[in-house]
C-alpha cells in the first residue's frame, strides 16, 4: 500500500457526502495507476484509505457492518439540531438509521414496490415529452432542444416530488410558479454553499456569509417541504373526519406509520428528496449524449423498445422489464459516468484487515468507483459505450463489483428502483418517437465532479421526429 500523507493536499473528504465528491473522477484513474490499488490520503486531520482495485472493494463490502456508515455529516446535521428537525436516512446513524430505513425502504426498494408508481411517472413523462415538443418547435432548426441540464433537471425534480409529495409542482410548466422556483433555488443555494462550509474551519462562520447561505439554503428546502407535506396531511385528515378510506402512495404510506412523526416524515422526505434529482437528470443527460454519439447502439434500443411497444401505447411499468437492451444502456450509462463517482465506509465496530493490511477501528475508507468501472481487466475498451456487455445472452458477465454505482448492501441507494422506473420510462418513450443526434456546435463533452457528474458545458441535442412504422396501427 502506497502511503502520501506528507505534505499532499487534495480535496478530499472521508465523509464522502454524496454530492460533494471532491475526488475528481479522472484524478482516480491517475492517482491508480501512480499509487496502486490501495493508498493513504490526509487532509489535515482527515485521514482517509483509498480503494480503487474490486477485490479489495469486495472484501470491505462483504464486511460491511450491521449499521454501516459512509462518515459524518457534519454540516448536514448541525442544520438539522440547530433547526429541531429529524435526521433522514443519510444524517441518521446506527440503530436509528436501521429501524428509519426499515420504514423507508418499504413501497421503495423492492422492483414491485416501484412498479406501483408507474402511472405517476407516466404522467410526468407525458408532460416532459410535450415541453420536448413545444422546445423544438422554437428552436432555429426546428428539432433542436437547448441546455439538456435544465430540461431533465426540471423532469427529475417534478418525478421525484410527484413521487413523494403524491402533487405536481409545475417544474414542466412554461413558467415554473414562484414557490417551486424558490425550492430549486435554495437546493442549489444550500449545494453551492456545502462545500465552503465544509472545507472553511467553523471560526470562519462569524466573518464570512457562507455558513448563514448555506443554513438559508437548508431553510428554503424543509420550507417547500414542510408545506407539501402539511397540506398532504390536511387530506388525509379531512378524509379521516369525512370516514373516507385514506389512500395513497408513499407519503401517504409514511403519514399513517406509526412509526414515525410528521417531523421525523420532513426529515426523510427532503433528503429523499435532494438524492433523487440530479442523481437521475444527469445519467439521463449522459444516456442521452452517449447514444446521439452512437447511431448503432440507438437503433438496437429502438428496436428493443418497438418490439414490445407497438403503436401509440405507453409503456407500463412491467414491460420494461422486457426491454433488456434498455436496462443494458442505462447500466453502460452509470458505469461510464457513475454519477456518485466515490462512496465511503468508515468502520466503527472493530479493527479490519483488508488485502493483508491491518486498519483499527475508526478507519474511514473512500470507495474510487470511477476508477474500477474503468478497470480494463473488468471492462475491456473502458472509454467505449458498449451496453451489450450487459446482456444476459450466454455472455460472462463483469464482475458485479466491478460497476456499483447504487452502492452496496443495506445502506445502498433506497431510490435505487424509483430511479429506474424514471429512466426506463422516459427513455423508453423519447427513443420511440425520436432520433436523436448531437448538436455539432457543442463537441465533445467532458465529466467534471461537482454534484455528481456532470458535463463540462451546455449539451444540447436534436430530437429528430422518427416516421411511424408501418406495423403501427
Ligand atoms: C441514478 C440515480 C441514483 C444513483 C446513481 C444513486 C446512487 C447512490 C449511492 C452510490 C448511494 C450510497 C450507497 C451506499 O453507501 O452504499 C446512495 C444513497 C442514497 N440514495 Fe441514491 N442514487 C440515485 C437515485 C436516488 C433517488 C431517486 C433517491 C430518492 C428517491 C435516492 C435516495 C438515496 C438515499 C436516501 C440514500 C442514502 C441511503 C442511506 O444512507 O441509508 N437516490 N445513492
Amino acid at each position: 500500500m502506497q502511503f502520501i500523507s506528507k505534505s499532499t493536499r487534495y480535496f478530499f473528504t472521508s465523509t464522502c457526502s454524496l454530492f460533494f465528491t471532491t475526488c475528481f473522477s479522472s484524478l482516480q484513474l491517475y492517482k491508480k495507476q501512480v499509487y496502486g490499488p490501495m493508498y493513504k490520503v490526509n487532509v489535515g486531520n482527515l485521514q482517509s484509505i483509498c480503494i480503487n482495485r474490486v477485490d479489495l472493494l469486495e472484501e470491505l463490502l462483504r464486511k460491511d457492518e450491521k449499521f454501516p456508515s459512509r462518515g459524518h455529516m457534519d454540516v448536514w446535521r448541525e442544520h438539522r439540531d440547530m433547526k429541531g428537525i429529524s435526521y433522514g436516512p443519510f444524517t441518521e446513524e446506527g440503530e436509528k438509521w436501521y429501524k428509519l430505513r426499515t420504514v423507508l425502504n418499504k413501497r421503495m426498494l423492492h422492483p414491485k414496490d416501484s412498479v406501483q408508481y408507474g402511472d405517476v411517472v407516466n404522467a410526468v413523462v407525458t408532460d416532459f415529452i410535450k415541453r420536448i415538443y413545444s422546445l423544438r418547435e422554437m428552436s432555429p432548426t426546428g428539432d433542436l432542444v437547448s441546455n439538456m441540464t435544465s430540461e431533465l433537471y426540471r423532469f427529475s425534480l417534478e418525478g421525484i416530488s410527484s413521487i413523494l409529495f403524491e402533487t405536481r409542482i409545475g417544474c414542466l410548466e412554461k413558467e415554473i410558479p414562484a414557490e417551486t422556483q424558490d425550492f430549486i433555488n435554495s437546493i442549489a443555494q444550500m449545494f453551492t454553499y456545502n462545500k465552503h462550509v465544509v472545507f472553511l474551519p467553523n471560526w470562519t462562520r462569524n466573518y464570512l456569509p457562507f455558513w448563514q447561505w448555506y443554513i438559508n439554503g437548508w431553510d428554503g428546502i424543509f420550507k417547500f417541504a414542510r408545506k407539501m407535506i402539511d397540506m398532504k396531511m390536511e387530506a388525509i385528515q379531512k378524509r379521516v373526519d369525512a370516514n373516507q378510506e385514506v389512500a395513497g402512495e408513499y407519503l401517504t404510506y409514511l403519514l399513517s406509520n406509526v412509526k414515525m412523526s410528521s417531523k421525523d416524515v420532513y426529515g426523510s422526505i427532503s433528503e429523499l428528496l435532494l438524492a433523487g434529482v440530479d442523481t437521475t437528470s444527469n445519467t439521463m443527460l449522459w444516456a442521452l449524449y452517449l447514444l446521439s454519439r452512437d447511431p448503432e447502439a440507438q437503433e438496437a434500443l429502438y428496436q428493443d423498445v418497438t418490439r414490445v411497444l407497438k403503436g401509440d401505447r405507453i409503456p407500463t411499468a412491467q414491460e420494461v422489464n422486457s426491454m433488456p437492451y434498455l436496462k443494458a444502456v442505462i447500466k453502460e450509462t452509470l458505469r461510464m459516468y457513475p454519477v456518485v463517482p466515490m462512496n465511503s465506509r468508515l468502520i466503527s465496530e472493530s479493527d479490519i484487515v483488508i488485502g493483508g493490511h491491518f486498519f483499527p477501528k475508526e478507519t474511514s475508507f473512500g470507495l474510487c468507483h470511477f476508477a474500477m468501472s474503468h478497470d480494463e481487466k473488468i471492462f475491456p475498451e473502458p472509454r467505449k459505450f458498449k451496453p451489450d456487455r450487459w446482456l444476459r445472452d450466454g455472455r460472462t458477465r463483469p464482475n458485479p463489483f466491478g460497476s456499483i454505482p447504487f452502492g452496496f448492501g443495506v445502506r445502498g441507494c433506497v431510490g435505487r428502483r424509483i430511479a429506474e422506473l424514471e429512466m426506463h420510462l422516459v427513455l423508453a418513450r423519447l427513443i420511440k418517437l425520436f432520433e436523436i443526434r448531437p448538436d455539432p456546435t457543442v463537441g465533445e463533452v467532458q465529466s467534471l465532479t461537482r454534484a455528481g457528474i456532470v458535463p463540462d458545458r451546455q449539451v444540447n441535442l436534436h430530437f429528430v421526429e422518427r416516421k411511424k412504422a408501418s406495423s403501427d396501427p
